[in-house]
């Protein structure tokens, strides 16, 4: 019997001289090896994309980091910071994929830049300098640091007791998780319902309420070598168990 497939989006990466279509390793590595599905890389076609022919191959979504922002007027903004990197090829592929994906139950993981294309989708809004919002932390990662060190927990995160997120983890009430963004969520979507909140009150994971099939979304990277974080085992597993029940019932 064939293994449940996992549409990945690409990013678009200038490199050399050349645009390429791009996914990282470790998310398409945490897909094959932690959700134990089959990753299909996407194309970021933007409008061009034919969303019925993929959805129809597909038994789970999971959307990726990405240093690329969410483009700000997508939740009626201008850009703070143009320097900033954007995508507007991978915008224009994730928006729609992520609305048609919810309506037909497909289940979904988003991380990062994912979880943040995700609310926006439904209609959120974005802080686009989280650090730059009086009271908040600073959520960035200090790019002068070993990989390693950027990666590695650096603050805690409380469960919501009654969530998806605390029941997959056993009942826990909080985590540490890592932390590698510049923005985050200003106003959750209507229908999303926090999972998980960091000190500061920034939403760091929230599920889609009533949707038909598996959504989480998480601000933190559970796909940095996930086989060595029990928390971030059972996130993949969970995934992974909700696309097999999805194929199953197709
Ligand atoms: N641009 C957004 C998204 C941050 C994000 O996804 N970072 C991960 C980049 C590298 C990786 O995929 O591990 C922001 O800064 O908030």
């Amino acid at each position: 019997m064939r293994s449940p497939v996992v549409l990945v989006p690409a990013c678009v990466n200038q490199i050399g001289a050349h645009p390429y279509h791009t996914a990282q390793l470790k998310y398409v590595a945490a897909v094959a090896d932690g959700a134990r599905c089959t990753p299909l890389i996407v194309p970021a076609l933007g409008a061009a994309t034919d969303f019925e022919a993929l959805l129809a191959l597909a038994d789970g979504v999971m959307l990726t980091g990405s240093p690329s922002n969410v483009h700000a007027s997508l939740y009626g903004e201008e850009v703070l910071d143009p320097s900033l990197p954007q995508d507007a090829a991978r915008d224009a592929t994730t928006l729609p994929l992520i609305l048609a994906a919810i309506k037909r139950g497909i289940p979904l993981l988003a991380i990062c830049r994912g979880f943040q294309e995700v609310n926006v989708a439904l209609g959120g809004t974005l802080h686009q300098a989280v650090h730059r919002v009086p009271g908040m932390a600073d959520h960035r990662e200090n790019k002068e640091h070993t990989l390693d060190r950027q990666y590695a927990p650096s603050h805690r995160v409380l469960l919501d007791p009654g969530g998806r997120m605390a029941q997959i983890l056993d009942g826990a009430a909080e985590i540490m998780v890592n932390s590698l963004h510049g923005q985050g969520i200003k106003q959750l979507a209507p229908g999303l319902a926090a999972e998980a909140r960091a000190d500061d009150e920034l939403v760091e994971a929230y599920r889609v309420a009533d949707a038909k099939g598996f959504t989480l979304a998480v601000q933190w990277h559970p796909e940095w070598r996930f086989s060595e974080n029990p928390d971030s085992v059972k996130l993949f597993r969970a995934f992974g168990d909700a696309c097999r029940a999805y194929k199953a019932a197709r």
